[in-house]
């Protein structure tokens, strides 16, 4: 899908058929185009769904008459699709993008994948490690948070502490069979799922749209052609199908936790994690920095 640089950027000329989301890519020449969604807005349309499920599940909890933790297949943490797919979610949304990957031109393949490693950067930084221990466990520490131990038994508990008061991430204080409690405890699903899916929908978005309108050149997508196209799409590379299903289950789970996990707050901080790297690549820098762009390109097909 040609889409050239706008001056406003400072441009370098990209490849043909690379597509940066950019607002004004639409002709305003072409009668009725108002209507018409650009890349970019196919882009904001699919980020904003995200706080709006959030804010969704949220508000449908709170008004439940049953309580949030009420016993349903997806409020039980040992449900399969959290236990396989939500818990390994970095991986199934590393094998969707190198499946995807694998289909670029090689020219666009290395910075592709200089883009992965980016968005893995900051999914580690998160959850895994950040000089010590993750962000989100360092910010539960900040805020007065504990491991504390599980055995009631004063006996035992007493040694527990003492061990509990040495932990400083939550997957340890897990394997000591301790509870992580007291502090802010920032959802990492809400990250994990936000920030995956916002990083697939950034790289997967042209090779939609190009397979859902087979090639056609146009000003835009009209919102009535929105699910057409993806569904074409889907139909039209078993590939294009599993990305979208992945990013269907993502909704869904974050949808979930929404209803039954987290306070409003944790699941916000979360939301701003999950966004964070996103906003800084995909929508600021390489959308106004030609020096950035030349590094790491942009998605395109
Ligand atoms: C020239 C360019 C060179 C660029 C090089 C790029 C390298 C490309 C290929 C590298 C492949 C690496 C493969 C990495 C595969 C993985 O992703 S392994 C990780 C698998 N683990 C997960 O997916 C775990 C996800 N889960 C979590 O993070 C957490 O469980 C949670 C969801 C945040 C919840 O936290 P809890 O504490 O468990 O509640
Ligand atoms: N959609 C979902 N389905 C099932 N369990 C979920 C969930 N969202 C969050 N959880 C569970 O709620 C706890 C807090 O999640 P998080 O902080 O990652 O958002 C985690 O419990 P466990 O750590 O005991 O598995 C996690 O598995």
């Amino acid at each position: 899908m040609a889409s050239p640089e706008p001056s406003a950027h400072g441009a370098e000329k990209l490849d043909d058929d690379d597509v940066i989301p950019q607002p004004s890519s639409r002709s305003p020449t072409l009668p009725g185009t108002s209507l018409l969604l650009s890349p970019t807005d196919l882009l904001i349309l699919a980020a904003s769904f995200y706080p709006l499920t959030l804010i969704a599940g949220s508000v449908f909890s709170a008004c439940s008459p049953s309580p949030a933790s009420a016993d349903s297949h997806f409020s039980r943490k040992r449900n399969p699709f959290n236990v396989f797919f939500v818990k390994y979610g970095w991986l199934w949304t590393t094998l969707v993008f190198l499946i995807h990957a694998s289909r670029l031109r090689s020219s666009s393949k290395a910075r592709a994948l200089l883009r992965y490693a980016v968005a893995t950067i900051w999914w580690v930084l998160v959850t895994r490690w950040f000089f010590g221990p993750p962000i989100m466990d360092q910010l539960f520490l900040a805020t007065r948070g504990k491991c504390q131990p599980a055995d009631p038994d004063p006996m035992h508990a007493e040694e527990e502490v003492g061990t509990a008061q040495m932990i400083f991430t939550s997957a340890a204080c897990k394997v000591a069979g301790g509870k992580w409690s007291g502090g802010h405890d920032l959802s990492g699903h809400v990250f994990l799922l936000t920030h995956a899916s916002l990083f697939l929908w950034s790289e997967l978005l042209p090779t939609l749209i190009h397979s859902g309108t087979a090639g056609r050149e146009s000003a835009g997508v009209s919102w009535s052609e929105i699910f057409p196209i993806l569904i074409r799409s889907a139909a039209a590379r078993r590939e294009n199908a599993g990305g979208l299903a992945l990013l269907v289950l993502w909704w869904w789970m974050l949808l979930m936790t929404g209803v039954y996990f987290h306070t409003w707050l944790e699941k916000a901080t979360g939301w701003i994690a999950g966004i964070a790297q996103w906003a800084v690549l995909y929508v600021w820098a390489l959308r106004s920095h030609p020096t950035v762009r030349s590094i790491f390109g942009v998605p395109g097909i």
